[in-house]
């Protein structure tokens, strides 16, 4: 295989909207409904290069999150997130319905958290007038093994100093910027200010957007946590592919079972995380 097959770039549209995907990390570049701005945000230049994550779009975190989590502490496991956003994926199929059409990627990885057990992993995405996402994680191996996962959804918004998050009242959090471990959400959030945050909530989020006057509403199932993060002005300096006022345009949710909540998997069991954006 050469670097021109590893990055293929499909686009697909429907009746409801448009979307880019990537082989490698089977990573969904952009999706769009008919008449509205992007939902998902990337950046106008897309880097591709082998053992890079790209940003923006909606990056599959697995099988570990950030650097893996063991023995109830972080552990030091690279590359950071895990290999399958950095892996060449396997476009297996595309169907078109009357209300939505869907797109397959199977991925064998190979480089499971704990005694490196095989797993087989699909993806489907599946968009029309809403965009579903959605990873299967199968334990391939003959032992129990333990997975973390995530889908880090970019979320386009017209300027994050006046996009309102709601639906995480009361929720509490791990701070991963401050290390503050119990931190409980009051209210609505509005960023202002570098955010990494672990919620333990799986609750719907509804994401207000004034300057682009729309609500954009994110469910999640199989998920265990919420992941809120932006890194701000000074964070986005030391990301090469952002440009200099992209951060102000998407804040990432991503749903996840990560750190002491990551998936445990016997021989031959599934386990299936989704995130649903829709206007
Ligand atoms: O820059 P990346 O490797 O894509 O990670 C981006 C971010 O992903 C998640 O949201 C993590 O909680 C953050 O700690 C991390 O900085």
């Amino acid at each position: 295989m050469n670097d021109k097959d590893d990055f293929v770039i499909r686009e697909f549209e429907n009746a409801y909207s448009t979307l880019e995907i990537s082989d490698y990390g089977a990573h969904v570049l952009s999706w769009t409904p008919q008449g509205q701005w992007p939902v998902i945000w990337r950046p106008q230049a897309i880097s591709l290069q082998a053992g890079a994550a790209i940003r923006g779009g909606i990056p599959i975190v697995a099988p570990w999150f950030s650097a893996g989590y063991r023995d109830g502490k972080s552990a030091n496991t690279s590359p950071k997130h895990g290999t399958a956003r950095i892996s060449r994926w396997q476009y297996c199929d595309y169907r078109q319905e009357l209300s939505h059409s869907s797109v397959c990627y199977e991925y064998e990885c190979v480089d499971a958290d704990v005694a490196r057990t095989p797993l087989h992993m699909q993806y489907n995405i599946t968009f029309g007038e809403a965009l579903t996402v959605a990873l299967k994680i199968r334990n391939k191996g003959r032992a129990q093994t333990r997975c973390e996962c995530a889908l880090h959804s970019y979320i386009r918004v017209s300027d994050i100093s006046n996009t309102v998050i709601s639906g995480l009242a009361g929720a509490s959090y791990w701070n991963a910027i401050s290390g503050e471990v119990n931190g409980i959400q009051k209210g609505d959030l509005m960023l202002a200010g570098a955010t990494d945050r672990i919620y333990e909530s799986v609750n719907p989020i509804d994401i207000r957007d004034e300057g682009y006057g729309r609500v954009l509403h994110i469910t999640a199932e199989g998920s265990r946590q919420t992941v809120i993060w932006n890194p701000w002005e000074e964070g986005a300096r030391a990301i090469p592919d952002l440009d200099a006022c992209d951060w102000k345009r998407f804040v990432c949710i991503e749903a996840a079972a990560c750190r002491e909540h990551a998936v445990i998997l016997d021989p031959g069991e599934e386990y299936v995380l989704s995130q649903t954006i829709a206007l």
